[in-house]
């Protein structure tokens, strides 16, 4: 069945206002892709707080330039999101380069970068202008370690780490986010043609499936709790000898 997302909204909101208080941070930014899920972080922090930077971070992949640029921008505009655009792709050849002498980056720690550099970038920004970073992990992509570790998985809060990716365009639809952001597949941009239903081999829709019921096709079920059990340190915080002495 699906949300009250009336309520959902107000919950949110509420949980956002409450981050900033505590922290006395006077706002927030999040990277902005043009995708689903930052259009919804973006929207919820918008409605929750003022000063709300969105940041285009293209960082080498054509994806982060024409489409998604426009679909992003056209989020920010509706919802009168603030937004900039920082460049990254040079950033990301000269770290590259940088490390050369060292090794070969493999094509896997390479995909890895751009977050990386995407989430040094929101922290600098954002620790000069007193904000705090929101995340845009939603629970289905989380639930498999479908994000980069220190990547677009640091994040000071995330106000949609429980919502499949089901509810996240159910809550898009609710807020009348424009159609292009809710029409197209999910992809990480991270190389050429990738989606994240093709690079995954598991649907969103199995992966909801099971979150929400514990139900589904065998092969669907042992991917997902493979995936599951194989990334589960990128949701907890380092090991750390002698546990988390003090954390409490
Ligand atoms: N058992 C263990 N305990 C503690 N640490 C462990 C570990 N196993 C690996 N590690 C560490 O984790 C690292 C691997 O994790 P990580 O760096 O995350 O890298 P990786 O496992 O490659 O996960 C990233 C995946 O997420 C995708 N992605 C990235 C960004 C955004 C999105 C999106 O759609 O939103 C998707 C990307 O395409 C790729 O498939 C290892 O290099 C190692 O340092
Ligand atoms: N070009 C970009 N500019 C700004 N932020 C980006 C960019 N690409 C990715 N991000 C940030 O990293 C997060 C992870 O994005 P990614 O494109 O990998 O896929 P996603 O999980 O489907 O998210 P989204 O639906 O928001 O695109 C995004 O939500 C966004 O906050």
């Amino acid at each position: 069945m699906a949300r009250d997302y009336a309520k959902e909204l107000e919950a949110r909101v509420a949980f956002i206002q409450s981050q900033l208080r505590d922290s006395g941070a006077r706002g927030i930014v999040f990277g902005n892709s043009g995708g689903k899920d930052s259009a919804l972080v973006g929207i919820l922090c918008k409605k929750a707080c003022d000063d709300v930077l969105g940041v285009m971070m293209p960082c080498q992949s054509k994806r982060n330039f024409g489409e998604d640029m426009q679909d992003g921008l056209a989020v920010a505009r509706q919802f009168g999101i603030e937004t900039t655009t920082v460049d990254l792709s040079d950033v990301k050849t000269a770290l590259t380069d940088a490390i050369a002498p060292v090794g070969t980056v493999s094509d896997a720690a390479s995909a890895n970068i751009a977050p990386r550099l995407r989430m040094a970038t929101l922290y600098a920004i954002a620790q000069s202008r007193g904000a705090l970073v929101a995340g845009t992990g939603n629970r289905s992509e989380r639930y498999v370690g479908y994000f980069t570790k220190w990547g677009d998985g640091g994040c000071d809060f995330n106000p949609i780490a429980d919502l499949t990716v089901g509810e996240v365009y159910e809550f898009l639809a609710f807020l009348g986010a424009p159609e292009n952001i809710i029409q197209k597949a999910p992809s990480a941009g991270l190389f050429e043609g990738q989606t994240d239903e093709g690079e995954m081999g598991m649907t969103y829709a199995a992966i909801d499936r099971y979150i929400l019921s514990g139900q589904g096709e065998p092969q669907d079920v042992e991917k997902i709790t493979r995936a599951h059990a194989r990334s589960l340190h990128k949701l907890r915080m380092p090991a750390t000898f002698g546990g988390m002495q003090d954390a409490d």
